[in-house]
C-alpha cells in the first residue's frame, strides 16, 4: 500500500498524454505512425515496449528521443525528468538498437568479406581504443582499468574514473575481456552487439533505450545481460526501457508493458498486458506451418564435405578440425555461442574466406559440390549458394534506382548489382539463352508472388488482394529497394536467396527486422513451395524455435563450441 502511494506520487520519467506520433517531413493529413498514444512511466517502474509492426515499436522509442513528431507536443517534453537537468538530450538519453533498420542509401556494395583477411590499417582500432578515443594507445589507458593505486588515476576526473570502472566491470560481466585488444572489425556479431551496450553504459546516460537487446545474443549471455540491466535500472543509473519482439521472453523484473500493434499503443501492468500479448498470438509467430511435415530427403548427393578444416589468425585458433558433411535435402541448425565460429564456418563454405583455399590434403579437405574448393571460382559458388545474413543486409548497395524486381533477380548469379537485360543476370557463360531468360523472369514473379506483401498483409506496402492482386505484385516489384522499411528489405533479400533454386541455402538470422506476420508467411513459404526437397538448408540462430523445421522433419544440429564442431542428431 505504501509502495503504491509512493509510486502514484513519484515523478514522471515518460509522459505522453494522448498524442499522435508522426514521421518528420510527413505531409499534413498523413496517417500517424502511432495514434492516440497515452503513456506514462513513473520513477520506480520497469517498462518493456513490446511489438513487431514494421517500425512501430522503434517509432515509440524514437519519439522519446525527439526523432519523431509528437502532436500535440507533451508539456515539458516526453521525458519530463530530463527537462529539470541542464544536460543536452543527446548525452542524457541513448538509444541502442539491434532491430534491423534500413541503412543509409549508398550506391556501392562494400566488401564485408574483408574481415576474414588481413586487417586493413584503417580498421585497426581496437575495442578498447573505440571506448577511450582520447587514449592513443593501449598503455595510456591501462592505468585506469587495472591499477587503482596508480598516480595518474588520481589526476583523472571522477567521470573518467567512473567510465573506466564501468568499462572494467562490464567487459568482464559480458565476456569481452579477452577481446579488448582485437580490431573491432574482427569481432563477431554478438560480440559487437555486447560492445555497443557497454559503450552506451559507460557514457552514463540518464535513460538508456535498448531496442531488441536480446537479438543475436547467445543463450548464456542473455541472463547475464538482463541481470546487469536490472541492476543499473534499479539504481536509476541509467533507467532502462527495453524494446522487445512479440516472441521474446519478458524478463521477470519488468513490471509494466507497452504493447504496440497496428498503430496503437496499449499500456498497463505486467499481468494484464501478458494476457493481451498472448491473445495477440505470440506463440503463432514461431510455429507457422508447423503442422506440415516434409517427406524424407533423398540424402544421397554430398554438397559439402569438410575434413579437418581449420581457421587460425596467428595464435587465435577459431575453427579446429571441423568434420561436417551437408547432403542434398538436409536441414541443419548451426548453433554456437557468440564468437564460436559460425559465421567463419559459413564463409569457408561459401568460399569467401581466404583460408578456404588452404584446406588441402593430406591434412585437410574442403569439397564443394563434389570438387575441391580451389577448382571453383568464387562467383560460381555465389550462384550455387543462396545466402541471407546480417553482413549481407548491412553491405547491400542501396542506390535509389534498384527495384525490388532487380534486387531479387541478382540472386541468380549471386551478384550485388543488376546485370544483363532486365537485370536477369548473365549466367556463368556471360550470356543467357532465350529459354533461361524466360525461366528467370517467370521465377522472379513466382517468388515475389510467394512472399510478396499480400502474403503478410502489408497494406502499407501497397498490397491489395482480389482484383488488385496482379497490379499490387507488379507495383511492389517496381518499388525502389532502398525506400522499403527494414523488414521488407529483409524479406526481399530472402526472395533473392531463393530465386535461383540454389542447391544450398544459408539462412543466418533470417528473421531479423521482420514483423510477426512476415515471419509467419516466410516460415510457411520455406516449409511449402519456397524450397524443393533436394535443396539443403543451414539455419543459424540462437533460438531453437526460430528454425522452421523440427526434429519431426529430420532437422539435425551442428554445434560449435570453442571452435570444435559436433553433430547432434
Ligand atoms: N581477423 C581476425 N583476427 C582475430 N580473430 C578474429 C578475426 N576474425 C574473427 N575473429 C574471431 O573469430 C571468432 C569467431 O567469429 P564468428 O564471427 O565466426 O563468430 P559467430 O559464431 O558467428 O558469432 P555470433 O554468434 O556473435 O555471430 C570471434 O571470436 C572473432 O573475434
Amino acid at each position: 500500500m505504501v509502495a503504491r502511494r509512493w509510486l502514484a506520487r513519484s515523478p514522471f520519467v515518460v509522459r505522453i498524454p494522448n498524442a499522435n506520433v508522426y514521421r518528420f517531413g510527413d505531409p499534413d493529413g498523413a496517417r500517424p505512425v502511432l495514434t492516440a498514444v497515452d503513456w506514462t512511466v513513473r520513477e520506480g517502474e520497469s517498462w518493456a515496449v513490446v511489438g513487431s509492426g514494421v517500425g512501430e515499436k522503434t517509432a515509440l522509442l524514437e519519439a522519446l528521443l525527439g526523432n519523431m513528431r509528437i502532436s500535440p507536443p507533451p508539456p515539458g517534453g516526453p521525458l519530463p525528468s530530463l527537462s529539470l537537468k541542464p544536460r543536452p538530450i543527446n548525452d542524457a538519453v541513448f538509444l541502442v538498437s539491434f532491430a534491423q533498420r534500413p541503412r543509409a542509401s549508398v550506391g556501392a556494395f562494400y566488401d564485408y568479406t574483408a574481415r576474414y583477411g588481413a586487417v586493413r590499417d584503417e580498421d585497426r582500432v581496437t575495442l578498447r581504443q573505440s571506448m577511450f578515443p582520447e587514449a592513443s594507445d593501449r598503455d595510456s589507458i591501462m592505468p585506469f582499468i587495472v591499477d587503482s593505486s596508480c598516480h595518474q588515476r588520481q589526476d583523472m576526473s571522477s567521470k573518467v574514473e567512473e567510465r573506466a570502472r564501468r568499462f572494467d566491470e562490464l567487459t568482464d560481466k559480458l565476456g569481452l575481456k579477452h577481446l579488448l585488444d582485437l580490431p573491432l572489425v574482427t569481432l563477431s556479431n554478438g560480440q559487437t552487439r555486447r560492445a555497443r551496450i557497454v559503450k552506451a553504459l559507460i557514457e552514463q546516460p540518464d535513460i538508456l533505450l535498448l531496442d531488441e537487446p536480446l537479438t543475436g545474443l547467445d543463450f548464456k549471455t542473455r541472463p547475464a545481460l538482463l541481470s546487469l540491466l536490472h541492476s543499473f535500472h534499479a539504481s536509476n543509473n541509467p533507467r532502462v526501457i527495453m524494446g522487445l519482439r512479440l516472441q521474446d521472453p519478458i524478463p521477470e523484473w519488468i513490471t509494466h508493458m507497452a504493447l504496440v500493434h497496428d498503430g496503437q499503443v496499449e499500456t498497463g501492468e505486467r499481468t494484464s498486458m501478458l494476457e493481451k500479448l498472448n491473445s495477440h498470438n505470440r506463440g503463432a509467430v514461431l510455429t507457422a506451418g508447423a503442422a506440415r511435415t516434409r517427406s524424407s530427403s533423398p540424402n544421397t548427393v554430398i554438397l559439402v564435405d569438410m575434413q579437418n578444416v581449420n581457421v587460425r589468425y596467428h595464435e587465435r585458433h577459431v575453427l579446429r578440425d571441423i568434420n561436417w558433411s551437408i547432403r542434398a535435402g538436409d536441414r541443419w541448425h548451426l548453433q554456437g555461442a557468440n564468437g564460436s565460429g559460425k559465421t567463419t564456418l559459413l564463409s569457408v563454405l561459401t568460399g569467401d574466406h581466404p583460408q578456404s583455399y588452404t584446406q588441402r590434403a593430406p591434412k585437410a579437405a574442403l569439397m564443394l559440390f563434389g570438387a575441391p574448393r580451389r577448382t571453383h571460382a568464387t562467383p560460381h559458388l555465389r550462384a550455387r549458394i543462396g545466402v541471407v545474413s546480417p553482413e549481407l543486409y548491412n553491405a547491400w548497395p542501396r542506390g535509389r534506382d534498384m527495384t525490388v524486381w532487380e534486387a531479387v533477380a541478382t540472386g541468380f548469379d549471386g551478384g550485388f548489382v543488376p546485370l544483363g537485360p532486365r537485370g536477369l543476370g548473365v549466367g556463368l557463360q556471360g550470356e543467357l539463352s532465350e529459354s533461361e531468360r524466360t525461366w528467370r523472369a517467370d521465377r522472379v514473379w513466382e517468388v515475389i508472388r510467394g512472399l510478396g506483401p499480400h502474403t503478410w498483409g502489408g497494406a502499407e506496402q501497397g498490397a491489395e488482394v482480389d482484383a488488385g492482386e496482379v497490379e499490387s505484385v507488379k507495383g511492389f516489384a517496381e518499388r525502389p529497394f532502398a525506400a522499403l522499411p527494414a523488414g521488407v528489405q529483409s524479406i526481399v533479400l530472402l526472395m533473392r536467396a531463393l530465386v535461383g533454386r540454389p542447391s544450398l541455402v544459408l539462412l543466418d538470422e533470417v528473421w531479423s527486422g521482420m514483423d510477426d506476420r512476415m515471419i509467419q508467411a516466410a516460415r510457411a513459404y520455406l516449409r511449402g513451395d519456397g524450397l524443393r526437397k533436394e535443396q539443403a538448408v543451414v539455419v543459424v540462430s540462437h533460438w531453437e524455435d526460430e528454425v522452421p523445421w523440427g526434429i519431426e522433419d529430420g532437422v539435425k544440429t551442428f554445434r560449435l563450441e570453442e571452435g570444435e564442431g559436433t553433430v547432434l542428431e
